[in-house]
């Protein structure tokens, strides 16, 4: 708590460890088709945003007054409706940085405080995919028992994603990941519900207490990508973000879940679940 392309499935290769320099190619940086807005303004700005309905116009008659009214909220409802929302769900002992990740991908910076996350604390992104807006939902869980118990549930439920986080300069913290993916497994999350392993704080490279190949063994006996990032060190926000975007482009890619898409029958609005998508998501 703070006070406040679809991924290809190959794995690139290669070693190399430390926070900074190129990273072996194991974590992909954002497409130049890839935007984030960094807001709600953003949001509003790029089109796709609610836009305020009601209110009679100067002159209009009170019949194309309501005709108006009516058609805003319509496109309002449409607007909104279409913008599909990734629920990600970050996961790790307490004090790996999960709150710190995911302040610096929906905020941009390194919180000066943090506290304990008790529950969960909710963090949003609209990032803009090949045109299309997406709202990246981040649910920064708690690492401690006595925080988490009560939730776990939520967490779990319709998750589209999972973020495993572990400090590379705590042995304890990767490995308690295997309680970490036991908990996941246990909570039936779907075998296409993409899972990414994050090391953090590899700012502190003289503590560093996992080593880069350990990690990247772990991640393939399990089918993730693996990212070592700091959320500190600014020059790694890139690659920081690089962790949602490329699960943001990867589930764009599979057939969405929450996205519905809007038909009209009779002048009504009908809701239905969207068919199947195809993409070519560069990332
Ligand atoms: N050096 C360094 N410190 C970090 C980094 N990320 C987080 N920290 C520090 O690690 C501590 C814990 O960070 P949090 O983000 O609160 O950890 P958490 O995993 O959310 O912890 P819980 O909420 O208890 O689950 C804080 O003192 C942060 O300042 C990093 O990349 N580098």
């Amino acid at each position: 708590m703070t006070n406040d392309s679809p991924e290809e499935e190959t794995r690139p290769g290669g070693g190399g460890g430390g926070a900074g320099g190129p990273k072996s190619g194991r974590h992909r940086r954002p497409n130049d088709n890839v935007t984030i807005l960094t807001s709600s303004a953003d949001l509003a700005r790029s089109g796709r945003g609610r836009r305020q309905s009601g209110g009679g116009g100067g002159g209009d008659s009170g019949g194309a007054s309501a005709l108006t009214s009516s058609l805003d909220l319509t496109t309002s409802l449409e607007l909104s409706i279409q913008t599909r929302i990734f629920k990600i769900i970050v996961i790790g002992d307490s004090n790996v940085g999960k709150t710190c990740l995911t302040f610096r991908f929906t905020g941009g910076s390194f919180p000066d405080k943090t506290e304990a996350t008790i529950g969960v604390d909710f963090r949003e992104k609209a990032v803009e995919i090949e045109g299309e807006t997406i709202k990246v939902q981040v649910w920064d869980t708690a690492g401690q028992e006595r925080f988490r118990k009560s939730m776990v549930e939520h967490y779990y439920r319709n998750v589209h994603a999972v973020v495993f986080v572990y400090d590379v300069t705590k042995m304890t913290s990767f490995r308690n990941l295997q309680t970490w993916i036991q908990e996941c497994n246990g909570h039936r999350v779907s075998a296409s519900v993409p899972r990414v392993l994050v090391g953090n704080k590899c700012d502190l490279v003289d503590h560093i207490q996992v080593p880069s190949n350990m990690a990247l063994k772990f991640a393939d006996a399990h089918n993730m990508l693996l990212f070592e990032t700091s959320a500190k060190d600014p020059r790694e926000s890139q690659n920081v973000d690089s962790i949602f975007m490329s699960l943001a482009c990867r589930l764009k890619a599979q057939k969405s879940l929450l996205y519905r898409d809007v038909e009209r029958e009779d002048g009504r609005v009908r809701l239905t679940q969207e068919a199947e998508t195809k993409t070519n998501c560069p990332c």
